[in-house]
């Protein structure tokens, strides 16, 4: 089904049934207050990224199709624990990492969970995707790309959501789409990128593809051939 956001790079955008399914199965796991004490580094983790209140936990919640999965809320810095669920088995997980930016932090802490943050996104190596989340309204902040950076060192895809993307018109949006695509070009980085609206569910098709696509779902085109195949 096509959304009027939908807008990224065609390949990863193919429909995958199987995806949305999984992720509608997915449930809770653990918290963890640091990186160390997390599951093990084992089979495939994407990761929720983003600035204190760029929408991480209602994107989750939106895409997963469950209210209370993870707990948005309008108080920044609302998740602080690293926020670990299952995809269908414990293989496969999605991770709810804590918002950056928040000013109330002290600043001790946020240096020590830079570094850990960057040791994460370089080393996991059962992660095998990030999904950074951005507000369309004021996109890539200085964070933001560091983040990038820190992911383009570990050689990790990564999928940025313009997020709250029914706050702006439709031509405004696809405008800060354009516009943020341009940057990227410029800083040397390559990822996909896609508008998100959580409110009204918009664009969940295309990252719901983009995730089956790092955790190695098959697409309904190869289950079809493989059904042909199989006759
Ligand atoms: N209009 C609109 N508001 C949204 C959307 N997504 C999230 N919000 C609002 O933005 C605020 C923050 O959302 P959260 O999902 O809690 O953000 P978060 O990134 O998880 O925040 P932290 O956990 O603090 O890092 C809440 O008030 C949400 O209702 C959206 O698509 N559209
Ligand atoms: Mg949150």
């Amino acid at each position: 089904m096509s959304t009027p956001y939908q807008d990224i790079a065609a390949k990863h955008a193919a429909f995958n049934t199987k995806a949305r399914q999984r992720l509608q199965q997915t449930e809770f796991m653990t918290s963890a207050p640091t990186f160390r004490l997390c599951p093990p580094d084992e089979g495939l983790e994407v990761a929720f990224a983003g600035r204190s209140n760029a929408g991480k936990s209602s994107a989750i919640n939106a895409l997963t199709n469950q209210r209370q999965l993870a707990r948005s809320s309008k108080t920044p810095g609302r998740t602080q624990m690293i926020n670990f669920f299952s995809v269908g088995d414990t293989d496969t997980r999605l991770v709810d990492l804590p918002g950056y930016g928040y000013a109330a932090v002290p600043l001790e802490m946020k240096k020590e969970w830079q570094v850990e943050l960057e040791e994460y996104l370089v080393s996991r190596a059962s992660l095998a995707g990030l999904v950074l989340l951005t507000d369309i309204r004021h996109p890539l902040k200085f964070f933001d790309e560091q983040m990038l950076h820190w992911a383009k060192d570990g050689e990790l895809p990564v999928h940025i959501l313009l997020t709250k993307a029914d706050k702006l018109k439709y031509g405004a949006a696809k405008n800060a789409l354009l516009h943020t695509r341009q940057e990227l070009k410029k800083l040397g980085l390559s990822c996909t990128i896609q508008l998100f609206s959580a409110l009204k569910k918009d664009g969940i098709d295309e990252l719901a593809g983009v995730m089956g696509n790092w955790y190695q779902y098959p697409l309904d085109d190869e289950l079809n051939n493989n059904d042909k195949a199989a006759e």
